[in-house]
């Protein structure tokens, strides 16, 4: 690839355009020189001028070599290395460089927050049941690895989704489930989208591909702090939850009943991924539907999370005049010190954007301005 541009694939022509960044580099190196010259003559100046004796740094000093000492060490003691295959002509002295850090990470949630059964009265279940019974029958599922897949509302775009990428109505009968739902977990945003699995019947005799692939629902366009709704309809099958950062942590198997509720996160979806587990051989099960509710913005795959200090604070997400955030959805979260970062916070957001280190940087030993100067 051309070494200047990094795009094109040839050598770079007489007339390339990073001739022009060349020219403005060469000027800023110029610049700079120049600046060096003058750093250097203030530099100079101060040392000549009479000002105090300057602060003993050297305490800082072996402090910081201290420091860089024990990093140094932190980053070499790896207490259960992962040894790589290495090729045969490696030598043993050299494969300790061939490890990779174990990640042991853990999650700081369950897998789902909310499991109920009985959720729906008798009638809003049997309105429903009659739905996905007449969508089904209407021929409006399209097959997808394993089950069966129907769309509503603003469309999910998702790895292997085969779904028209565009927005269809959401039937009448779904509105007072998603009323129902946005009150009865407090939800902040009423979900948009609509996506119904059917799991074929499944029987020795008659066997059929009845599952959902291992997957996590982490796409960009699901807002950061929604939820993951599903309300089962018809026989029960395994969903199978796995930590994705702790592979000692045992995986969790929810069995939904019909006409049960589970409630994912969108950050459960960073530390979890979930699957549909095809029936046994010897099983015999009926079909299943699930109607999952999702809040999306096509606009949150722009997302932004600004952490940082007061001077930040000026900075106002949401739409309207003088707001960040119509085009650039997120949220601000103060973070007066690096160490009040939360990196879980940042979990769905497309951007995060960190202002820090002003408070970290105060010096409280400085009492006066002309001391600054010592300070070279
Ligand atoms: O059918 C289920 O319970 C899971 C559905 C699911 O994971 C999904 O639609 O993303
Ligand atoms: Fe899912």
């Amino acid at each position: 690839m051309c070494p200047w541009c990094w795009v094109c694939p040839f050598a770079k022509p007489g007339s390339h355009s990073s001739n022009l960044n060349e020219n403005s580099l060469l000027e800023k190196t110029l610049t700079c020189s120049l600046l060096q010259k003058l750093t250097d003559a203030v530099a100079e100046g101060i040392e000549k001028s009479t000002l105090p004796p300057p602060i003993d740094l050297s305490g800082l000093e072996s402090q910081l070599e201290n420091l860089s000492k024990e990093v140094q060490e932190l980053k070499l003691r790896d207490p259960d290395p992962i040894i790589l295959e290495a090729p045969a002509q490696i030598s043993s002295e050299n494969r300790r460089l061939e490890t990779v850090p174990k990640q042991t990470l853990k999650a700081p949630m369950q897998p789902y927050e909310v499991y109920k059964e009985q959720y729906l009265s008798q009638d809003q279940l049997n309105c429903i049941a009659d739905l996905v019974g007449s969508l089904r029958d209407g021929g409006d599922f399209i097959s997808e690895n394993g089950h069966n897949v129907v769309q509503f509302g603003e469309p999910y775009g998702y790895t292997g989704s085969k779904s028209l990428q565009e927005f269809t109505q959401i039937p009448p009968e779904l509105s007072p489930i998603i009323k129902k739902l946005t009150t009865d977990l407090s939800l902040e945003h009423e979900p948009n989208s609509v996506l119904i699995n059917h799991y074929p019947s499944y029987d020795r005799l008659n066997p059929s591909q009845s599952h959902l692939a291992k997957h996590s629902d982490d796409e960009p366009t699901l807002l950061a702090d929604s939820k993951i709704i599903t309300i089962s309809v018809g026989s029960t099958r395994k969903v199978l939850f796995e930590a994705k950062h702790n592979d000692s942590e045992k995986p969790v198997v929810l069995e939904p009943q019909s006409n049960s509720l589970y409630v994912m996160s969108r950050s459960s979806q960073n530390w979890y991924s979930h699957c549909v587990l095809q029936p046994e051989e010897n099983e015999s099960v009926e079909e299943r539907f699930s109607i999952t509710f999702r809040t999306l913005s096509q606009k949150f795959s722009r997302s932004i999370i600004l952490m940082g200090d007061s001077n930040t604070k000026e900075v106002k997400f949401g739409e309207g005049s003088g707001k960040v955030g119509a085009s650039y959805p997120g949220k601000r979260e103060k973070a007066a010190r690096v160490r009040d970062i939360n990196p879980e916070k940042c979990v769905g957001y497309q951007n995060i954007f960190l202002h820090c280190g002003t408070n970290d940087l105060r010096c409280t030993e400085i009492s006066s301005d002309s001391q600054i100067f010592q300070l070279q």
